[in-house]
């Protein structure tokens, strides 16, 4: 699958394709990505992509046209390679907040244009002419959308065959089946820990289960962690698995022990 991001800022980009699951999944094409400087379309002597808005107010707009000529130049590459024309996604604050489930929606598809807000956001009119989804990465202000774009290629990169050693690792990821995340332990099994300043001592072991050996008993205490730290940091994902009929019988029990 293919990216084709527009940015003002290409640089930001690099460490993606230089480290981790990313980097494999670039090398190995699971995933295209193809940058496009923003400022390579602006046309006069200052290259200008931004203006002053009309109507007054803080900070500056994106210029339609710059934009409207570098996804011409997008639509072209795209055609000479004879790959599909992709869906145009803004990353905005006022988009759609990221979800697992578009993730995955977007990981099976053919890919994207990925196109990075700067500023107070884009000319309306560029959006109502080419732009087919927004997406936001939720609600607290960033400077640009470069960051939610990595965001996004990061998550649709791990989703591709071969990109993670152990492909079943994604299906226990915790947003792959609604609840949060079980505690994790490794080496050494006792920690010579500090106690926190003026708190309970650390526990220094690791829950014996874990060491056990009993491959069952330790499936079911990670799943009642799972369902025990969901309940209390976000009940609602509680009520949501419910919903879709993931609760076991075993679960509803552990969870009606708790309340
Ligand atoms: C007028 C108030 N601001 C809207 C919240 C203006 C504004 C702030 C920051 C930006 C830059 N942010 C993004 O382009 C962005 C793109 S996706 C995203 N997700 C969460 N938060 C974000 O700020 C973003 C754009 C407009």
């Amino acid at each position: 699958m293919r990216f084709d991001v527009i940015t003002l800022f290409p640089e930001l980009f690099a460490p993606f394709q230089s480290v981790g699951v990313t980097r494999r999944a670039f090398e190995t094409r699971a995933v295209d990505v193809r940058l496009w400087p923003l400022r390579d379309h602006a046309e006069g002597v200052y290259r200008r992509v931004d203006d002053r808005p009309f109507g007054g107010g803080p900070g500056m707009v994106m210029l339609v046209e710059p934009l409207v000529r570098c996804l011409a130049a997008i639509r072209a590459s795209q055609a000479a390679d004879g790959g599909a024309r992709l869906p145009v996604v803004l990353f905005s604050p006022a988009g759609r907040p990221l979800t697992q489930q578009r993730v995955e929606a977007l990981a099976a598809s053919p890919g994207a244009v990925l196109l990075c807000g700067r500023y107070e956001g884009i000319d309306q009119r560029f959006i109502d002419a080419h732009v087919d989804e927004e997406i936001s990465l939720g609600d607290y202000v960033l400077s640009g959308g470069e960051l939610p774009a990595l965001t996004l290629m990061d998550a649709v990169a791990r989703l591709q065959p071969g990109v993670l050693h152990d492909a079943a690792s994604h299906q226990q990821d915790s947003f792959s089946d609604g609840l949060l995340d079980c505690p994790h332990y490794s080496r050494p099994e006792v920690l010579p820990l500090p106690a926190r300043e003026g708190g309970e001592p650390i526990e220094q072991g690791v829950p014996p289960v874990l060491l056990s050996g009993h491959h069952a008993h330790i499936a079911r205490w990670r799943r009642e962690q799972q369902l025990a730290i969901t309940l209390r940091r976000r009940p609602e994902l509680i009520a949501a698995a419910r919903e879709r009929g993931e609760l076991s019988k075993k679960d509803e029990d552990f969870l009606r022990g708790l309340t």
